[in-house]
């Protein structure tokens, strides 16, 4: 049977790494220097370079998802998590309203959300 996704206390690791990275990714926003990092090089580029890294990643994880390793898939969720973080803080939206956004579907079946949408 595959692995849960938080067994044996992985959340709380993803939780520590995503928030480090969140802390690197601002410390290269105040005073990165964009000739020694990907990120400070990238935010220079501005919001909609970020993007298209964003969607290029996506790609690379979902053709990952469908015939690669899965450490290769591990390794193509994480760099659409950095890049998806860097396109955040290249527009402004910090970590705590997407964590809101996420609180506010909890327990919101996917199915009944859509279901519920005007239109
Ligand atoms: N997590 C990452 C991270 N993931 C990916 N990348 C970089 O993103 C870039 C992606 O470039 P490419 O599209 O050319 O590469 P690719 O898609 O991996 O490869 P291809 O298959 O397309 O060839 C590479 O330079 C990667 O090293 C990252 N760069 C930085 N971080 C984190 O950010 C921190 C600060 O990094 P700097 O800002 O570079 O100091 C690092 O210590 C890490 O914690």
């Amino acid at each position: 049977m595959a692995r849960g996704m938080t067994d044996l206390g992985s959340s709380d690791r993803l939780a520590a790494a995503l928030a480090h990275l969140g802390t690197t990714i601002d410390a290269r926003a105040k005073e990165g220097d964009a000739s020694t990092s990907w990120t400070a090089k990238l935010l220079a580029k501005g919001p909609d370079a970020c993007a298209e890294k964003v969607h290029e990643e996506g790609q690379e994880l979902a053709e990952a998802v469908m015939k690669e390793s899965d450490d290769r898939v591990a390794s193509e969720a994480a760099d659409v998590l950095y890049h998806a973080f860097v396109a955040l803080r290249a527009r402004g939206v910090s970590l705590n309203d997407v964590a809101a956004a996420l609180e506010k579907r909890q327990g919101i079946s996917g199915i009944d959300e859509k279901a519920g949408r005007a239109g």
